[in-house]
Formats: structure tokens, C-alpha cells, sequence
């Protein structure tokens, strides 16, 4: 049986590990087999890739060369992860993907969300997300939530953050059916209703 790919997306600080394990542990509870994974990272090379990307220290990638080691990331883990999991018919959960790719460095980084979908499209395939939700949620509200000690795109000042969100916001208005929009303002709880919420509406498994 061919599993489901489900992504969750929005700005850092909106909650997506958070709904990611609750979404887990619920249809884990339902008896679905559920693969949790996360971009970047998700296998030993994209984890050192993660590293490269969110240090402070030393050079920072010029925004096509960020683009392309995010890219790197994702095709080792559709590869090597995702594409065995779905073949075995498990509902791969993954903590970002593609769509971070087209807010941060489509929009946010201007390099453009069609050269972004074309630089992913070549080596994902048909391997799209089957669904995509994306926490939405002003950054001046989530990225009080975040840790003192902020990574590289962490760093980046608030005009930027709210480029991300307008990327996400541009991506959903773009792919209406694949992504549902999620107020991710509220407490943890109620959005994780309004998550399950969208996972049954989408039809892609029955909870
Ligand atoms: N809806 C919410 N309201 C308030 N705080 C929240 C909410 N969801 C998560 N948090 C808290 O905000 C912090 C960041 O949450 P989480 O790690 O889930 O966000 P994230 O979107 O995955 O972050 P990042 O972008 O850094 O990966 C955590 O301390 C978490 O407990
Ligand atoms: C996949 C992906 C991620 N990013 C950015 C978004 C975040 O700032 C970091 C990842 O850190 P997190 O704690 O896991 O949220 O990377 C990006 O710019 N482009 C991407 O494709």
C-alpha cells in the first residue's frame, strides 16, 4: 500500500514541531505507521548539511548556494527516507520541506518561487507533498517563542521574517488544494484542532 507524505510549513517559531508530534502520537493512537522526519536533516548527510546552514560561524551561502544545499538536503532524504517509507505504506510527517524552500528562498531571499519550483521539481517528481499545512502566524508573535540563542536564519531581522510569511501566504494562494492555511496564533491545543481538522477535510486518510 503507497503512504501519504504530509509536510508542515510557516515561519520559525510557529509551532511545527510542536503539531508534528502531536499529529504523530494521534494517528499513531489510530493505528496508522508513522515516520516523523525533518528538513533540513533527516538523514547523516543532511543533518552535517543542517549544521552547514544554521551556523553563525564563518561564511554564509550566497542565497543560490543556500537554495541549493537546502535542495542537497531534501533529495537525499526523499531518496534514502521518504520514497522506502511511502513503498511500505507508512504517513511520512515531515517537519518542513519543499515549501520552505519556495517562502525563504523564493520570496523571502527574492530568488523566485517558479526558479525554486523548478530547481525542486527536478528531482522530486511526483514525490510532492500529498498535503501541506501551513502555521500561520504573525512573526512578531512567534518568534518570541523561540529560544534566546537564535540560528543563522533565526538571525535574520523581522522585515525578513515577514517576507516568510508573505512567501507561505503567496505558496498557499498558489497551491490551493495541496496546502490549508492554519491559524497558528492560538494555544497549541486548538491548533492541533484546527490541524486534525484539515487533515480529515483533505480526504487523504480516514481518521
Ligand atoms: N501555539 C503555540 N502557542 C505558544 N507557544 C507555542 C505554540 N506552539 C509551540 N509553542 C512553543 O514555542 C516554542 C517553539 O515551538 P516549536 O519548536 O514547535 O516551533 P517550530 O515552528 O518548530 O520552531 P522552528 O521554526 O524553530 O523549528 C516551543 O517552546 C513551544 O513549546
Ligand atoms: C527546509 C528549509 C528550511 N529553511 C530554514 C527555515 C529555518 O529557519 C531553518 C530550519 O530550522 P528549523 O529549526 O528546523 O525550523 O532553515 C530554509 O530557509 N529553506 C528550506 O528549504
Amino acid at each position: 500500500m503507497k503512504g501519504k507524505l504530509i509536510t508542515i510549513e510557516g515561519p520559525d517559531g510557529a509551532g511545527k514541531t510542536t503539531q508534528v508530534k502531536k499529529i504523530s502520537e494521534y494517528l499513531r493512537t489510530k493505528g496508522f505507521k508513522v515516520l516523523v522526519t525533518r528538513e533540513p536533516g533527516g538523514t547523516s548527510l543532511g543533518e552535517k548539511l543542517r549544521k552547514l546552514l544554521l551556523t553563525l560561524e564563518g561564511e554564509s551561502p550566497v542565497p543560490e548556494a543556500e537554495a541549493l544545499i537546502y535542495a542537497a538536503s531534501r533529495a537525499q532524504l526523499v531518496k534514502k527516507v521518504i520514497v522506502p517509507a511511502l513503498e511500505d505504506g507508512y504517513i511520512v510527517l515531515c517537519d518542513r520541506f519543499v515549501d520552505s524552500s519556495l517562502a525563504y528562498q523564493g520570496w523571502a531571499r527574492g530568488l523566485g518561487i517558479k526558479e525554486l519550483t523548478d530547481i525542486n521539481g527536478w528531482f522530486l517528481k511526483n514525490n510532492w507533498p500529498d498535503l501541506t499545512i501551513i502555521l500561520d502566524v504573525d512573526p512578531s508573535q512567534s518568534l518570541k517563542r523561540l529560544r534566546k540563542e537564535k540560528d543563522r536564519l533565526e538571525s535574520e531581522n523581522l522585515e525578513f521574517h515577514k517576507k516568510v510569511r508573505e512567501g507561505f501566504l503567496k505558496v498557499h494562494s498558489m497551491y490551493p488544494n495541496r496546502t490549508r492555511l492554519v491559524d497558528a496564533s492560538q494555544n497549541p491545543e486548538h491548533v492541533f484542532e484546527s490541524v486534525l481538522f484539515e487533515i480529515e477535510k483533505s480526504g487523504i486518510i480516514k481518521i
